[in-house]
């Protein structure tokens, strides 16, 4: 069974003349440790199907499985607790409590684990020094640079030990080269093991991914292995 089963999925918003079908009965398996970029102009669904597959949002039809279960089944405290020990959210703009030192917005994945406070620290720390900002600790978001913001971001994924994570044009906000670096970061972690699956309109950004998948008014019209893998 794949990490990740959408069956027939269909996604409608609104109803009756304000209705949109932003998906149309897609299909589609993710393997763990897949590397995949879903692209297409823009409203063709991109967000809405990462949004149920992160389980943020609900399918109207259809049927999602992740892990093995199936999410329609499933308590909103059930939900929870499988989208918060599987699943990490990288955004554009980051999402990072402002009001909060990176350090704590690091620390928020493990709020609700019973451990101790030190090994926290442990955890939190290595994570920080992996994606090379432990000197920024102290810090709030808006002193960091927009790339330093989105390593602290993803250090807060890398903390919540998710295996799949999903990010929502990561690199949106950034310049060329930052962006580049930040998807360095992304293979690395696949290569490390992890699911990552990554929306963008960037056809560069695309071509670090293992298998493109391009979505046009709610299907897919494409789904390819990338032969040209950026080194
Ligand atoms: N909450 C909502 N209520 C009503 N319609 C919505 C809602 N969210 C998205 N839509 C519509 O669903 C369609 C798909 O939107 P979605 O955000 O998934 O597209 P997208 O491919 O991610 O677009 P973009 O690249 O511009 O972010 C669009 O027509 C959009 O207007």
């Amino acid at each position: 069974m794949p990490l990740i089963k959408l069956q027939n999925i269909s996604k409608v918003y609104g109803k009756n003349d304000y209705k949109t079908e932003a998906l149309k009965n897609i299909s589609l398996n993710i393997d763990k440790g897949e590397y995949l970029a879903i692209m297409g102009p823009s409203g063709s669904g991109k967000s809405t199907l990462l949004n149920i597959i992160g389980c943020m949002d609900n399918q109207t039809s259809g049927k999602y499985y992740l892990k093995d279960n199936d999410i329609s089944l499933m308590n909103n405290k059930e939900l929870s607790i499988i989208r918060n020990q599987s699943i990490s959210f990288i955004f554009q703009h980051f999402a990072l409590m402002k009001d909060y030192t990176i350090y704590d917005n690091v620390e928020l994945p493990l709020s609700f684990r019973k451990i101790t406070k030190r090994k926290k620290k442990g955890l939190v720390m290595n994570c920080l020094k992996e994606l090379h900002i432990e000197e920024q600790y102290k810090k709030k978001p808006n002193q960091l640079s927009g790339g330093q913001q989105q390593r602290a971001a993803i250090a807060r994924a890398l903390c919540s030990d998710a295996k799949i994570i999903l990010a929502d044009e990561p690199t949106g906000a950034l310049d060329q080269k930052t962006g580049k670096d930040i998807m360095n970061i992304l293979t690395k972690l696949n290569n490390q093991g992890k699911t990552i699956i990554i929306i963008t309109h960037d056809p560069l950004i695309a071509s670090y991914c293992k298998r493109i998948l391009t979505i046009k008014d709610g299907q897919i019209i494409s789904d390819i292995i990338n032969e040209h893998i950026h080194q």
